[in-house]
């Protein structure tokens, strides 16, 4: 369903971000990218949905190339192709449910979405979506009264209320505490899972690739130098991927401290 064939990216500065990739990820595969900083993960995952664009090669989405798309296209190929940041991209002052409902933008009209015109049938996604990741109870409040771990789950609802094929996850939880970020990994895995979704995602830390991942994709100076299930790794992997020895500080930790709380749930 994703295929690279030989893609290279060259930025206008003229830095090779990718050097000829070839990789091909099927339907439902929750997939971990690996690497150093500025190894080219971000890169990677970007050029999925076209945020970067590839300079050479073939890039196959859903059985089309996308490397050239304009416009309409590229809108469509953003509504098949969800995508959650590190940093949220939430809209704090509003409710949690409109952020979420923000997912419907590529099927909704401009017009509806801009007066919030959602139908029933949105907002019944909407909630149920909230209510898989645990904060439908939060649907009301603004958005910016919730945790970090809380405001990830509603962009986890939001991609998973446009129903994509695809999801691309960049750094989903490096602001996040250790337990939190085991709590939102488990989270996304479970719903991508249940969906059948293809799921990408760049992570820093190598324990949590190996606890969530089917298959590691290892990126070293924009190249590809790891690709297999996590059966076939090994330490002497890493090794490779990283360019010297595993260090503690590229370890998160295991996922054994309570998750951070909730002051509200608490007092009620
Ligand atoms: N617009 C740009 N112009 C020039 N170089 C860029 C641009 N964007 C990224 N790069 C460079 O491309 C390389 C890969 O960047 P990328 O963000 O993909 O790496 P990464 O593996 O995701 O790193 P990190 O873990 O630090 O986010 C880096 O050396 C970066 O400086």
């Amino acid at each position: 369903m994703i295929e690279f064939k030989d893609v290279s990216l060259v930025y206008p500065n003229g830095f090779k971000g990718l050097k000829n990739i070839n990789l091909k990820i099927e339907k439902g595969e929750f997939v971990v990218i690996v690497g150093m900083s500025g190894a080219g993960k971000s890169t990677l995952i970007r050029s999925i949905n076209r945020m970067v664009q590839p300079t050479s090669g073939q890039l196959i989405v859903n059985g089309r190339d996308i490397t050239n798309l304009k416009d309409r296209q590229l809108r469509g190929l953003r509504t098949n192709v969800g995508m959650i940041f590190q940093s949220y991209n939430i809209v704090k002052r509003m409710s949690v449910l409109r952020n979420v409902l923000a997912g419907r933008l590529g099927h909704t009209g401009t017009l509806r979405s801009i007066l919030g015109w959602f139908p029933q049938s949105d907002l019944q996604l909407a909630m149920r979506n909230l209510e898989r990741v645990g904060i439908d109870s939060k649907a009301y409040q603004r958005a910016s009264n919730l945790s970090g771990g809380q405001q990830q789950r509603i962009s986890i609802a939001r991609v998973l209320t446009q129903e994509p094929a695809v999801i691309l996850a960049d750094e989903p939880v490096a602001s996040l505490d250790p337990p939190t970020s085991h709590k939102v990994m488990k989270d996304l895995k479970k719903v991508s899972k249940e969906d059948g979704l293809t799921t990408i995602v760049n992570l820093h830390f190598i324990d949590m690739a190996m606890e969530y991942a089917d298959r590691i994709i290892g990126l070293r100076d924009g190249e590809l130098v790891f690709d297999g299930p996590i059966s076939e790794v090994t330490p002497e992997t890493f090794v490779e991927i990283y360019g010297r020895p595993i260090k503690e500080d590229d370890l998160l930790g295991k996922d054994d401290e309570p998750e951070e709380v909730d002051l509200e749930d608490v007092v009620k």
